[in-house]
This record gives C-alpha cells, structure tokens and sequence, in this order.
C-alpha cells in the first residue's frame, strides 16, 4: 500500500488505511458481536432459569402451605366447633351419624348467631367434610378444611385455588420484566454497532492524520556503520542493513542525540534481517493504540503499520546501502550526495538536496520508471538504433518538449569520484560533457534495476552523419547513371562539417575525455551542417591510454594496428571476430599497448574524412586491404578532386605509423590556417555545391516535419 502526502481526496487514502487497519476494527466488532449474542443468550438462559425458578417457589410454596394447612387442619380439630355453631342437628360428623355430643358445650362456647358464617357447603365424603362459609364480614368466601379429610390432593388444590392467584399475578411480571430485559439488548444492539462504525471513523481520521504527518514528517536522518536511523515525527527508528556500511554519513545532526545505540546493540547483531527498534519507549505506537485498550484484546494497527513503512523504508534503505556500500567516502556532501540520489529514487535528478529534506517517504517509494511515465510519453517513432539499444522520441508531459530516449542496460556502471554515485558509464560521460559545445546534451534519466533511460535533447532536422553520407551514395549513383561527374559534397561543405568535428574532440581532449568511437553513425548534423557528437557510452580519460576494444571494427582501425590485432586474435582464437570479455585480461593488455588514443582518434577523424570526400558505398571500404591505399588510388584516378591541402591532411591523419598521425590540435591549427585558402580557390574554381539539387532526394529520416535541405 502506498499513500501520497499530496493526495487531495481523502477517500483513497481513507481506502487505503482502512485496508490496511479495518482488519482489526472487524476483529474488534467481531468480538462486540460476540458479547451482545453473549448477552443475549444469557437472557433467554435467565428468563428459562426464572421460569424454572418459578416453578419452584410454586412447589416449595404448594408444600409450605400444605404444611401449615396441615398443621391448621390438626389443630382446628378442635376449633372449629368452637368457631363454628351448626344449628342443631344439623352437624353431621360423618357416616351419617349425627352428633349430638356436648351440644351444651358447644353452644356455651359460641355465640352463633352473631358469628357471621353462613354454612354453604358440606360433607364431601367419608372422612372428610368440608366447610364453606361466607365470610360477610370480609365478603368473601372462607374455605374451611375438615381435620379429618386425610387427602392432601383436595386440599392442595384447594389451597391452589386460591393462593396460585396471587403466583399467577407475579408471573406476568417477571414476564414483563424478561421482555423488558429483552428489549433493552435488542435496541442496545444497532447502538453498539452505530458505536462502533464511529469509532471505525475516528479510527480512520486518526490513522489518515497520522499517515499524513508521518508522511510529511518522516525523513532518513543518518546511516551508521551497521544501522540506518530513520527519523519519525522525531523520533529515532534503527534499521541493521544487510552488511555493514563502512562510513558514517550524518545527514542532519541534530537528529543525532537521538540515537540510542545501546539499544540497537541489544539486538542480535547476526540476524540478517532489518531490525526495527523504536527510538523511544514512547514511541508514537503507544500515543494511538492507547483509545483502543488491551493490546491482546484489540491487535495494535500500529504494529501493521510500522511493518509496512518498515518495508518502504526498507526499500529505500537497500539503495542507499547499495551505493554506500561501495567504498564511499566519509563526507558529509558525499552522504548528502548518495542518499539524495538514494532515497529520492524517482525524484527528479535536477531536485535539490533541501527539498528532498520535505518529501516524504511515500513520495520516494515511486520508482524512477514511474517518475519517467510522469514526466515524459514515449513514442513509436524509432530515432536510431545501436549496439547498446533503441533510441525512441519521446514527449514531454508538461511542457510537450520532445527529447530522444535511449534505453540502455545498466550493465557499464561509472562511480563519480565527487559524488560517490554510481552512474551507467554513457550517462557519467552525459553529464561531463554537457557545458561542451557540440556535444549532446544530456537532459535527465531513470532507471530500475536492469536499465537505463537516458534522456537527451533533440532537434526536428538532426539525421546521423552515416545516413547522409547513405543519401549522397544514392545521389552519386543516380548522377552517375545520367552520367554526371562531379563532386558530390563540396570541399568546402566537408571541411565545414570536418572541422566541427575536430573542434569538438579537441575541446573534450583539453577536458581530458577520450569519446573513443568516433564514427559516422555516431554523430548528428542539422539542415545547417551544424555537428553534434553522441554516444559516449564507451568514452573514456584521455590519461587512461586505453582504447577499447569495441572499436576493433573494418575500416575504423588503423592498419599497422590492424597487424597486431590479426595476429593477436589469429594467434590465440583463429578467428577475427572474437568478442573480447572482461577477463580476457591478457588480450586487453594487448590492446592497450598497441592503441594509443591520441592516434587512434586521428585515424577514426581521418576515417570520417575519407568518408566525406570520397563518398563511397560499404562495399569500397570492406574490399580494400588498406585504407589509405584505397583512398589515395581512388583520388589519383580522378574519380574524386581533392585538393592537394585536404590531401595531404587526410594521408597525414591515415598515416601508418600511429606516431607519425597528427594530434587533434595539429590538425585543427592545420585546417585553421588553410582553410580560407582552400574556400577561396574553391569559390574561385566555381565549385559551390547547390544543395537543392540534392533536397528532392532527401526524405525525412524522423520527426513529424520533413528536412528541408537549403
Ligand atoms: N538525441 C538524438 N536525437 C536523434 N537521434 C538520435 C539521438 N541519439 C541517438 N540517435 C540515433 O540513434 C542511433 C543510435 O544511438 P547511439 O549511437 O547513441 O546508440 P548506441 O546503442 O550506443 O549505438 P552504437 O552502436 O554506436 O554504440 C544514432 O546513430 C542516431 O541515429
């Protein structure tokens, strides 16, 4: 998950923290789902429980009161005749015999007419008579019990008659008040749940102003030796890399305090994954996760979400350990240098190492590609093609500038001796090269982990040098069929593009850089013949002295070398087209002993030369054994005027003997010393080339505009 500072709508980050947290937000609801089914099902328990209860009390009530009405039965016995005066002969005592007992007793004991009973029922069955009287007094129905009724059944359910009433009452009660109970947790239901979406968005807010701060707050602050300590809202996280840095790189010192080493080395130092270790104990972690409680109850997001900008991080870390791990030295502009370049993967080459200070750590986890696809769009339309790759257009998002692309492998890698950076070799070059006039300029590039886009200015008319030299071939020929015989490209318009040519390459020697495959294809001219050089991925220090390898091709090295060469590969290979490895120590030394730059780069100069004057097709140059043989042979049968000043320039710079070949300077004081003269004899030879002659030949190579050849 990834989430930008500077994203606006609040939404996506509010998604994309909620993936990540609402896990435990649905472990928390989960659980308060939990207790209310809890609650429930022990109400349904309790109202059974109850009810049971119930029952109970009914049994233990039935029981208690048989009890006493039994003991109320033993004892009135002799009550009731007390209580009761039955009229005479009206009291039957059972099997039909009539008492007639102590009637003067009874009578001396009651008042019978003035208790207020009415005998309403009597006599039941044997050995047991009931009594009913209406109580007038209390107007209600008295029931009275024989001391003889030996069933406890009748009695009970006499007595149930009339106490269950009262049970009976009671029981919607409790009924009501099980409802009741019911009731309050079927509505505190949605409530907990309305509560808990709240605290679900609360939750959200904080995490997303959290994520925001950490966003904008969060910055590397130092690499030590073997850990890198990450500021966070100021506080201090270690990270253990890989290896071992081997310098100490203190970005901002004031976050030094802040480190505790003690701390970090508690850790196990073997273990060969990043350790994160908060800096403090009160760490940010602890601030959050207090709202939400038991750490065991409710897992801590934070704890997710410092996995997850420890693996951002983590990410980064891996590039800055990458670059520093390669010998940087101990400086302070050095570590500014290599962490920017690290940590700002994806920002911009041009940004400068105080606005890195603010981007925040998310920002830097977009990869330089990404960073491409933001700024640039990449066209179909193909401007070359070379041995290290495509060179395509591509169009500025911004501004809709085009520029050249070249997609290079991220094979030669050059670290800068200033910065510490590690740069694929052409764009090392790039960068030296770019105040030099005529020289392509270099403008940005990106990279991952295999390649590298290099991003160059371009120009609507440019068309590589070998390509026009390909049309002038197809012109000649036409020519010759219509059996014209002329020059194809004017002395002047040759030594116009020439000593460009030579300018340049003495201006990167005085600045101690060799291009080392000065080719044709290897060099742009516009509509004004205007040269400019590319392609310095093989380039190199004029002090090296080394020449490499890759320029061991036909016509572009030098024949005495050329010896060397065929017996070193014939020798050792038996074969010419041996493609040199890095280990091939022994045959590169070869090579370095034998080509010299200063030389080397005379011949190619010469080569070019040779191409422009004579404009000959592959096929001339594959066939010759020698160079120079070939040329001068072709110049002496007429086929091609040139004048004896280029002449003899040309034979100089194709000179056998490597020593005797003229130096780049000597070669632009040459041409600067004879060239008015040389312009001066052509104009007087009438000889101006009309390049409108040639204009109508001349398709577009690339660019949407068709080349106009003035
Ligand atoms: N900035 C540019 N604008 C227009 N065309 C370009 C530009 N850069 C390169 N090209 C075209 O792409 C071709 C290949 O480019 P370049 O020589 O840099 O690639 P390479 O793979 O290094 O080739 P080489 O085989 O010479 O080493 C050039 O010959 C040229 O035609």
């Amino acid at each position: 998950m990834c989430i930008s500072a500077n994203m606006k709508n609040p939404v996506y980050i509010n998604k994309a923290v909620s993936e990540v947290e609402y896990k435990n937000l649905e472990n928390m609801t989960l659980f308060i789902q939990k207790v209310m089914v809890g609650i429930k099902t022990a109400v349904y328990r309790a109202s059974g429980i109850l009810h049971y209860f119930m029952s109970e009390v009914k049994r233990i009530f039935d029981n208690e009161l048989l009890n006493h009405l039994q003991k109320l039965e033993s004892k009135s016995i002799k009550s009731i005749p007390i209580d009761v005066v039955p009229k005479d002969g009206d009291l039957d005592l059972g099997n039909g015999a009539k008492s007639n007992t102590n009637w003067k007793n009874y009578k001396k004991l009651s008042c019978a007419d003035s208790l207020p009973f009415r005998k309403t029922q009597e006599s039941i069955g044997w050995n047991q008579t009931t009594y009913q009287y209406d109580d007038h007094l209390n107007n209600r129905t008295e029931m009275c019990i024989s001391a003889r009724m030996k069933n406890p059944v009748y009695i009970k359910k006499a007595v149930s008659e009339v106490e269950y009433k009262q049970l009976e009452n009671l029981t919607p009660i409790i009924q009501k008040v099980m409802v009741g109970i019911n009731t309050v947790v079927y509505r505190t239901t949605p409530i907990m749940h309305y509560y808990m979406s709240k605290v679900k968005r609360i939750f959200d807010n904080v995490m997303l102003k959290y994520l925001q701060k950490v966003a904008v707050l969060g910055e590397f602050s130092s690499v030590y030796k073997s850990m890198f300590a990450v500021s966070i809202r100021n506080r201090t996280f270690f990270f253990k890399p890989l290896q071992p840095v081997d310098a100490l790189y203190v970005v901002k010192p004031h976050v030094k305090r802040h480190l505790n080493f003690n701390q970090f080395q508690q850790r196990d130092a073997s273990s060969d994954r990043y350790e994160f270790i908060p800096g403090c104990k009160d760490s940010l972690y602890v601030e959050t996760i207090s709202h939400f409680g038991d750490e065991e109850q409710y897992p801590n997001p934070n704890k997710n979400l410092f996995s997850k900008l420890k693996s951002k991080i983590y990410l980064d870390l891996r590039r800055i350990q990458e670059m520093a791990g390669l010998g940087v030295k101990k400086s302070m502009s050095l570590a500014k240098a290599v962490i920017s370049r690290a940590v700002c993967d994806g920002v911009p080459s041009n940004i400068s190492y105080a606005s890195i200070g603010t981007c925040n750590p998310v920002k830097r986890l977009r990869t330089s590609m990404d960073m491409f696809n933001d700024n640039y769009s990449l066209t179909q339309i193909k401007l070359g093609h070379g041995r290290n790759g495509d060179v395509f257009l591509a169009k500025g998002k911004k501004n809709g500038r085009k520029v050249a692309v070249k997609i290079v492998k991220l094979e030669d890698r050059i670290r800068d001796e200033i910065s510490g950076i590690i740069f694929p070799a052409e764009i090392y070059w790039l960068i030296r090269v770019k105040d030099i006039p005529g020289c392509l300029k270099y403008i940005d590039y990106y990279f991952d982990e295999t390649n590298a886009i290099i991003v160059t200015e371009f120009q609507e008319n440019w068309i590589s040098l070998d390509v026009f030299i390909k049309k002038m071939i197809d012109f000649k020929e036409q020519q010759q069929k219509h059996g014209i015989r002329e020059n194809w490209l004017t002395e002047c318009l040759v030594l116009k593009i020439f000593q460009q040519l030579v300018s340049i390459v003495a201006k990167l020697e005085e600045c101690g850089i060799a291009h080392k495959d000065l080719r044709a294809n290897n060099m742009l001219i516009d509509v004004n013949f205007n040269v400019t050089l590319i392609d310095f991925d093989v380039a190199g220090k004029m002090e090296d002295e080394l020449t490499n390898p890759v320029l061991i091709y036909d016509r572009w090295f030098p024949p005495s070398e050329i010896n060397s060469y065929h017996r070193t590969m014939k020798e050792k290979y038996n074969t010419l087209n041996y493609d040199f490895s890095e280990s091939d120590k022994e045959i590169m030394e070869e090579m370095i002993r034998v080509y010299a730059i200063g030389p080397m780069t005379t011949w190619s100069l010469g080569v070019i030369l040779a191409q422009l004057l004579l404009v000959e097709p592959d096929t001339f140059w594959e066939s010759a054994d020698s160079i120079s043989e070939a040329v001068e042979s072709r110049i002496l049968s007429n086929e091609c005027s040139v004048s004896p000043l280029v002449r003899k320039l040309l034979f100089m710079c194709l000179n056998q003997d490597p020593n005797k070949r003229p130096s780049t300077k000597e070669i632009l004081d040459y041409l600067n010393l004879n060239l008015p003269y040389i312009i001066n004899n052509q104009i007087k030879e009438n000889k101006r080339f009309s390049f409108k002659r040639i204009g109508s030949d001349i398709e577009p190579v690339f660019g949407d505009d068709p080349i106009v050849w003035r």
